[in-house]
């Protein structure tokens, strides 16, 4: 694989996803070159890990195109970590299928697990690590093979502040040696900081960040169990929203409907 810039590593064209007769990705068009970093923002729902899994070529697309074949580091959402085995030697293992020599995975991984200061130590089993300490193990199994394209699926959520830091170093790092990162998170702000091209994916398409439709947020406290599209986050009773600014009164009057409580509308746009 060719290195610098503008060297498409990965390209999506028209790229559509359904589940059943529910569609997705809507029509997905995405080129990733050597040491870009991509942000992709989007609601809860709104397709991001269906995207990324694309990218990453664990699943197909139902229409449309995606082609090269960079050797891949992928981190999805939820790291599947239960096996009785240690991080090493599972790091190890994955290693050596990858193409490593034993000496060179073993060195690898250690190194790895002792820059994201995995809790317990190399030897931890794999079953017992809390969600950051397993996630620290997702980002070193896809960093193992010093892939030239990274996709990384909320990366930062669940680690600590110190380890948050390490991984926006090592965004950095990988795109600095050549190699395409593209990541989700659902903080604009730190897609902005951290990309170096951010998009929203919204009904089902990707819109540069700062063209997409001035947007707001709505707090709502309790209602009917009927299910709300855009929802942002969920805590108890609480449901947050992001809507366009055109659909706040029709969205306000809809909670009214519902029988919701309306504590907050964050009139911040354009976000
Ligand atoms: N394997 C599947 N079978 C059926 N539906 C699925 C499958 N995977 C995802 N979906 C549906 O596709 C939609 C998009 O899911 P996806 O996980 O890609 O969203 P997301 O943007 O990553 O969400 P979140 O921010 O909550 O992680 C959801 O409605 C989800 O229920």
């Amino acid at each position: 694989m060719g290195r610098g810039f503008w060297v498409v590593v990965r390209e999506l064209a028209g790229v559509v996803k359904n589940f059943g007769a529910r569609p997705v990705l809507r029509g997905v068009d995405l080129s990733v070159a050597a040491g870009e970093v991509i942000g992709v923002l989007g609601t809860n729902g709104s397709g991001k890990s269906t995207l990324l899994r694309i990218l990453a070529g664990v699943s197909k697309p139902s229409g449309g195109t995606a082609s090269g074949r960079p050797r891949t580091g992928y981190v999805p959402d939820r790291f599947p970590a239960r096996q009785r085995m240690s991080a090493l030697s599972y790091l190890c293992h994955l290693g050596r299928i990858s193409g490593l020599s034993t000496a060179e995975a073993r060195r690898r991984a250690g190194g790895w697990l002792e820059r994201f200061a995995l809790a317990g130590g190399p030897d931890a089993p794999l079953r017992d690590l809390s969600k950051g300490n397993a996630q620290k193990v997702g980002l070193a199994q896809a960093l193992l093979p010093e892939p030239d394209l990274l996709v990384l699926d909320e990366p930062w959520s669940g680690l600590d502040a110190g380890t948050r830091a390490v991984l926006t170093e090592v965004v950095g790092e990988s795109a600095a040696r050549g190699a395409a990162v593209v990541f989700t998170d659902h903080r604009p702000d730190l897609v902005r900081t951290t990309a170096t091209r951010a998009h929203r994916l919204v009904d089902g398409r990707l819109q540069p960040l700062g063209s997409e439709v001035p947007t707001c947020r709505i707090l709502l406290r309790g209602g009917t169990d009927e299910e709300w599209s855009g929802v942002v986050a969920r805590r108890g009773d609480d449901v947050e929203l992001e809507v366009a600014v055109a659909e706040r009164e029709a969205l306000l009057l809809e909670a009214i409907r519902r029988g919701c409580a309306v504590i907050s509308v964050d009139s911040r746009v354009g976000r």
